[in-house]
């Protein structure tokens, strides 16, 4: 089976297309497969890095009004089909996958106008806006919230599949994990992401918390995200000591052990995550970031929230006393911990990759 996967800009968008990539491979060693993305994007990095061959293309994104960057978007629009067209044509797959962000739209487009059967996955409850425009060309739309089928018009495409995530939030041990992201007191590990990209409203945050509170009966690890990490060690160039409750990284690309090995994660709330904190079963507190799209990271935190799973800030409200409380609230309440870990659990959903790799198969087996 030859297969072309196309998603990218954020790790919400590239991981769950990993994920897919590796059920293919892993049912059907002899696959060939091949990623499309862009060289800007996140994936020219992660993609290689997780064994598979990418090609990049150029794409923008349109803007509502008429603007000079409107017109040179759709000439970069045009360039990217043009692109898209020539690698379809040369590797020519038995299917083309987009698992959203602005790189699979030509891609996915250009393979069903050449005839190639094609699906996209969506991962949030509110659509991105490329696969609500890809929703009329593609065969199969596979979706993860039933709540999402209301925004696409083409009823017959639709399949529920859940997110896929890597295998390895489920296959690791938590003895492993530790033993790779181990807190050196054996004090409770509280994780802290704000998502692929970071946040930087979070990174001022607990750069705020580590301050006033230099000393604490916890650990944490901070993920800046790459672009704001020297930012994050220059606003605490002051205050070295408390790296020994404190450590910071710009990116971590092992995240299913650090995800097991926490006690508590303190994210952004992208639904990729999400569902890897669900797969892991750890409580959460969830900070949607505000300007996303239809403003769906709220959605995602308070289904999580409604189930008992986890605690949400709005990023108004977040300041370093706010943070520092609420993480106090669920640490040291034992009960309250067990519960929302258990909450985590039962709303995991194991079967997503099973479910696309079928999906695919009946669509290549038709032929
Ligand atoms: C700002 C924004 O619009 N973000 C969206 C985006 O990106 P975003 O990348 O922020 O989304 P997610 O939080 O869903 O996924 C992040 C992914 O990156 C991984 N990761 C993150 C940090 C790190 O250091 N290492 C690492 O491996 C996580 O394990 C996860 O697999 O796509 C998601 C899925 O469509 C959406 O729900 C998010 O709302």
């Amino acid at each position: 089976m030859k297969v072309i996967i196309s998603g990218g800009g954020t790790g919400g968008h590239i991981y769950p297309a990993i994920a897919i990539a590796n059920k293919i491979k892993e049912k059907n060693p002899n696959s060939q497969i091949l990623f499309i993305g862009t060289e800007k994007g996140l994936e020219s990095d992660i993609v290689p890095k997780a064994g598979y061959d990418i090609k990049t293309i150029t794409v923008s994104h349109l803007r509502r009004k008429l603007s000079f960057h409107n017109v040179k978007s759709g000439g970069m629009l045009l360039k990217g089909l043009w692109q898209a067209r020539k690698i379809i044509k040369n590797f020519k797959p038995d299917i083309v996958i987009g698992t959203g962000g602005f790189v699979c739209g030509p891609v996915v487009f250009m393979a069903a106008q050449m005839g190639i059967k094609t699906m996209i996955h969506e991962q949030n409850v509110f659509p991105g806006i490329t696969n609500k425009i890809l929703g009329r060309y593609v065969d199969r739309i596979a979706i993860s919230f039933e709540e999402a089928s209301k925004y696409f018009k083409e009823r017959n495409k639709l399949i529920v599949t859940g997110n896929p995530i890597r295998q390895e939030f489920f296959s690791i041990s938590t003895e492993v994990a530790k033993e790779k992201y181990k807190s050196e007191k054996e004090n409770p590990l509280v994780l802290i992401v704000g998502g692929s990209g970071g946040s930087i409203g979070l990174n001022k945050t607990v750069t705020d918390m580590m301050i006033k509170h230099p000393s604490i009966d916890f650990e944490i690890l901070l993920v800046t995200g790459k672009k704001h990490y020297s930012e994050v060690i220059n606003n605490i160039s002051q205050h070295k000591h408390i790296l020994k409750y404190y450590k910071i990284l710009a990116y971590i690309d092992d995240m299913p052990y650090a995800l097991k090995a926490c006690d508590l994660i303190i994210c952004s709330a992208g639904a990729i995550t999400i569902t890897e904190i669900n797969a892991v079963g750890k409580p959460s507190i969830l900070i949607p970031k505000a300007y996303t799209a239809e403003n769906h990271q709220e959605y995602n935190a308070r289904a999580l929230e409604k189930r008992g799973a986890a605690l949400v800030i709005k990023e108004n409200d977040l300041n370093a006393d706010h943070l520092y409380s609420s993480i106090q609230e669920v640490l040291q309440n034992k009960e309250t911990l067990k519960a929302m870990e258990k909450a985590s659990v039962d709303a995991s959903k194991k079967h997503a990759t099973d479910s696309i790799y079928l999906e695919i198969l009946k669509l290549t087996v038709d032929k």
